[in-house]
């Protein structure tokens, strides 16, 4: 079985790529990073690391890897051949990929009627539905009805902290024990791919809120506020009790407004709470509050960690969230100069004002309380920095 994974970086190798292997698949990465791709097709294995005392090593086979920036016909090919197409690169670069999975399923489609799931593992909503759409824009209406019968989109939620790394051994990823895949069973067309690590749901809305709105909330809290107090680390953030207690408090907010809206039992969500605290706090990961906090206006869109849930909280529980709206006005602090959306933040902010900024960014409307207090946090942040 041959799978095509769009992304050969640190959940790409360290999760999917990993999973893949153990469920019997040939994995061809397709990325840009001519190093990696290098390193891949000289070693056609790396190895996975187990974040925690006795650190367990994985070495993961049957691997190789294409540069789609080169090689863009291989990657065609290989969509050709493929039993399963997955990606992790980023949400932002999902609409760069469009044209080439379109041109691959389009080569496909000429040789063989084989159904083929092309999921996203990113973390946004609608990955692979925003992948699906993308891919549409180049296609004309008969190809529409034909990629209907033969393609499924489904989108999927992915769990497992993968840092940045830094091994000298460049293929080598540092995992945390933990992880979680979760996918839309009722897109899928053709065989349901058999990968023992995959949760197949009916509706996967409840899990991507539930995993994006504590796991990836209470992550940029950490961040946003990490890098607010001058810690590198998210396990040295979640040191600082007022940083715990903020994320803390947040994760509590999301966790009021989830379960009030998808019938979780408080107990479970509770303890899915702490068990996240714990993750953040595993002394066996270096995690740059840098790389946590990346792209600040992916985070602060409106229907991202930040944002949504504070939006939903004061929809469905009828008053204003205190901590998640703490983490909107922090990631407006953020002006870490190696990250071109932070610079765009802060440039945009000395530009039109903060007011106008935030309603740009976040789509909150002038006119809301959560603005309002957004501002105020924002303006007490500043001032005690
Ligand atoms: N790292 C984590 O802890 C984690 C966990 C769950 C989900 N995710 C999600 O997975 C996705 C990837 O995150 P990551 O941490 O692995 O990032 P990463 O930067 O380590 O990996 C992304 C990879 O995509 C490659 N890439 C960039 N443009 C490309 C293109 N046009 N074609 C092919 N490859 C391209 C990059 O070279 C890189 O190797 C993101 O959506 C992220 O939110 C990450
Ligand atoms: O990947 P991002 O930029 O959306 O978010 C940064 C981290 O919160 C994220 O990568 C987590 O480590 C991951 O989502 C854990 O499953």
């Amino acid at each position: 079985m041959l799978a095509v994974h769009f992304g050969a970086g640190n959940i790409g190798r360290g999760f999917i790529g990993n999973l893949l292997f153990h469920s019997g698949y040939e994995t061809v990465f397709v990325d840009v990073n001519a190093e990696i791709v290098h390193l891949l097709n000289e070693k056609n294995e790396y190895k996975v690391v187990l974040a925690e005392p006795g650190q367990q090593e994985d070495v993961i086979k049957n691997v190789r890897a294409i540069n789609s920036a080169e090689n863009p016909d291989q990657v065609i090919e290989a969509i050709a051949k493929a039993d399963l197409v997955t990606t992790a690169i980023g949400p932002n670069i999902l609409p760069l990929i469009a044209g080439l999975v379109a041109e691959g399923l389009r080569n496909r489609a000429d040789q063989s009627n084989r159904p083929l799931n092309i999921i996203a593992c990113e973390n946004m909503i609608g990955g692979s539905t925003l992948l699906k759409e993308k891919v549409y824009e180049k296609l004309t209406k008969a190809e529409m009805a034909q990629f209907d019968d033969l393609f499924g989109f489904p989108d999927s939620a992915v769990d497992r902290i993968v840092p940045n790394q830094t091994n000298e051994d460049k293929l080598m990823v540092k995992v945390e024990p933990f992880y979680e895949w979760v996918v839309e069973e009722t897109k899928l067309v053709g065989e349901k791919p058999d990968i023992p690590g995959i949760t197949y749901v009916q509706d996967l809305v409840p899990y991507i809120e539930r995993k994006l709105f504590t796991v990836n909330t209470g992550h940029a809290l950490a961040a946003y506020f990490g890098y607010y107090y001058g810690e590198e680390f998210i396990n040295k953030a979640m040191e600082n009790p007022q940083i715990y207690e903020l994320v803390e408090g947040a994760l509590s907010e999301s966790g009021e407004f989830l379960a009030k809206k998808y019938g979780f039992n408080a107990e479970d969500h509770a303890k899915y709470i702490q068990k996240i605290l714990h993750r953040f706090s595993n002394s066996h990961i270096v995690d740059e509050v840098t790389r946590v906090g990346r792209s600040p206006i992916r985070k602060l869109g409106p229907n991202d960690r930040l944002v949504s849930p504070a939006r939903q909280y004061s929809e469905v529980i009828g008053q204003e969230p205190v901590n998640l709206l703490k983490g909107v006005a922090a990631a407006f602090l953020y002006d870490f100069q190696g990250d071109e959306e932070a610079v765009k933040i802060q440039s945009t902010i000395e530009g039109i004002g903060i007011d106008k900024a935030i309603e740009t960014f976040t789509h909150i409307s002038s006119e809301s309380t959560l603005f309002q207090t957004i501002i105020e946090q924002y303006k007490l942040l500043k001032e005690n920095k």
